[in-house]
């Protein structure tokens, strides 16, 4: 096993591909460009994640459903205000066998269409409300930029929650409580700090009312991420679709129902990949570790007896059944043939959180070992304190994880108000609040004004675009808003707006 060749720093793209494919998480589909094959190491991480939120919204009344991967033109055709724009993306089946289909049928991009003449058939009255379904899925996308592992592929496995609500404050209150649930999969799952808040008219899912998001931050770039998103539709897919009950205070009159959609997907995970990894590979969050503790034995010389490592490998036993008692997940690695030395690169590069050695000196004094991965912090563990010590000791690395992101995010979020200081905090890889507007030409202005030749080196970010000499696009409206913004006074940032500022909105280079 050769480990990452590149440093994080230096070329964080290719840094960024190597861990993927090395920490065997990823193998890259050759067949067909844009798609990736998703390996036992991925799967226990986005079935942990899976577990957490589908447990959370049970809890909440929504319901499972599995609806078909195809739709129809006609059923498209409903929505087609807000699909022309994504109809570059959508990927026809248009024969089966040597037979052309009479007509041709489109592979679920997200499923609003395939799922909402069903639900004007299903809600007819207020009692049907709210009406709350989920699918885990994967969608396909046949995105024109370049791809790249979990942060943009062609197809992606995803969970795409549909409810309907009377009325828009009941939908509101579930968007937001949604919402609350992919911050809680970032935060205290992924050890990722997200802001949370409302995208502009311009970055908002055009189909819907309003969409809230959550945002992440890559301090390798300073490039803002949409870590997921929760829409209110409002009564826009309900009028396309007719999805109408009864109104309960008016005879005879018909209510469109307020509907919201949410997704959350795979890209969770790249995104925890590029905050957490260091140039050893990957670094996994003890929460979603699939192991959580490695044992390695370690100074098994020629010089000790049979007998000798006979029963230094039953102690090393004994201890990783305590370890497993103790609802750690731990694993021992005993293979002969590789040195131990060996070993701690090969469970470094797959992101273990906890190494734990046990020699004849450790045995001796009856204590083991540790590295942690996180830090490289080293010290050593009675071995009758295992049980207490090493569950607390991975609390530890995952509350360090987010302390240490939070740290980065909170200092790389500038609050700015000159105009001159915005492409410098940019170039510095930086996101910044500034007062604006709000409005859809000023945010496209700004764009246009912040491109710069940004001294970034030669880096690439992951998906292979070019150094992000990109403008700046926003963000979100944080639902916290700093002081300073006073209403009727304050004019948005922007030095050719001339507007007022409405909010200090999040601007900042992105995926
Ligand atoms: O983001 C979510 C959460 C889960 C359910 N859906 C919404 C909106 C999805 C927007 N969107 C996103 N991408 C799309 C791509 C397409 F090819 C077509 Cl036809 C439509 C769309 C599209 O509507
Ligand atoms: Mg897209």
């Amino acid at each position: 096993i050769i480990g990452i060749t590149v440093s994080k720093a230096e070329n964080f793209s290719q840094w960024y591909q190597e861990v993927v494919l090395k920490a065997e998480l990823i193998e890259y589909y050759t067949e067909i460009s844009g798609f990736f094959v998703m390996r036992p190491n991925t799967m226990y991480i986005w079935n942990t994640i899976k577990k957490w939120f589908q447990e959370r919204i049970e809890a909440m009344g929504v319901e499972e459903t599995s609806f078909p991967l195809f739709l129809s033109e006609k059923s498209l055709e409903k929505e087609k205000s807000h699909v022309e724009g994504f109809a570059p993306e959508l990927a026809w089946v248009t024969m089966a066998g040597d037979k052309n289909l009479d007509t041709r049928v489109a592979v679920r991009p997200t499923s609003e269409a395939v799922m909402y003449p069903y639900y004007a058939k299903w809600i007819r009255s207020h009692r049907d409300l709210p009406f709350r379904l989920n699918q885990w899925n994967s969608v396909v996308r046949w995105e024109a930029k370049q791809t790249t592992p979990f942060l943009r592929a062609r197809e992606f496995l995803w969970q795409e929650g549909h409810t309907a609500h009377l009325t828009e404050e009941l939908a509101g209150k579930e968007v937001l409580e949604i919402l609350e649930l992919y911050a809680g999969v970032y935060e205290q799952l992924l050890a990722v700090p997200v802001v949370r808040g409302r995208k502009t008219e311009a970055e908002k899912f055009a189909g819907g009312y309003y969409t809230t998001t959550v945002e992440g931050y890559i301090p390798s770039n300073g490039r803002g991420i949409q870590g997921a998103t929760s829409h209110c539709l409002g009564q826009n897919f309900s009028k396309m679709f007719e999805i109408k009950i009864e109104d309960p205070n008016k005879k005879g009159e018909h209510l469109y129902v307020w509907q919201n959609s949410w997704g959350l997907s795979t890209r969770v995970i790249g995104v925890m990949v590029m905050i957490h990894g260091d140039d050893k590979g990957l670094v996994l969050p003890p929460r979603i570790a699939k192991i959580q503790s490695i044992l390695i034995p370690v100074g098994l010389t020629a010089k000790m007896t049979a007998e000798e490592k006979e029963a230094h490998l039953k102690r090393l036993d004994e201890i990783l059944s305590t370890l497993k008692s103790a609802g750690v997940r731990a694993e021992s690695d005993l293979r002969d043939g590789y040195t131990p030395a060996w070993k701690f690169n090969d469970w470094e590069l797959k992101g273990v959180p906890l190494r734990i050695e046990f020699g004849p000196k450790d045995a001796a004094k009856d204590v083991v070992s540790y590295a942690r991965r996180d830090t490289g912090e080293k010290g050593t563990i009675p071995i009758a304190d295992l049980t207490t010590a090493v569950p607390a000791l991975l609390e530890t690395i995952q509350k360090d994880m987010y302390d240490r992101a939070d740290a980065a995010y909170r200092a790389h979020r500038l609050q700015i108000t000159k105009w001159e200081d915005v492409v410098p905090a940019l170039d510095a890889k930086n996101v910044v609040l500034i007062p604006h507007c709000l409005t859809e030409p000023c945010e496209k202005r700004i764009k246009e004004l912040t491109v710069s030749d940004g001294d970034q080196g030669a880096d690439k970010a992951p998906d292979g675009q070019k150094a992000p000499s990109m403008g700046m696009k926003s963000l979100c409206i944080p639902f916290e808003q700093p002081e300073g913004l006073v209403q009727g006074e304050t004019k948005c940032l922007n030095p050719e707006c001339g507007k007022l500022a409405e909010k200090w909105c999040m601007f900042g280079r992105s995926y």
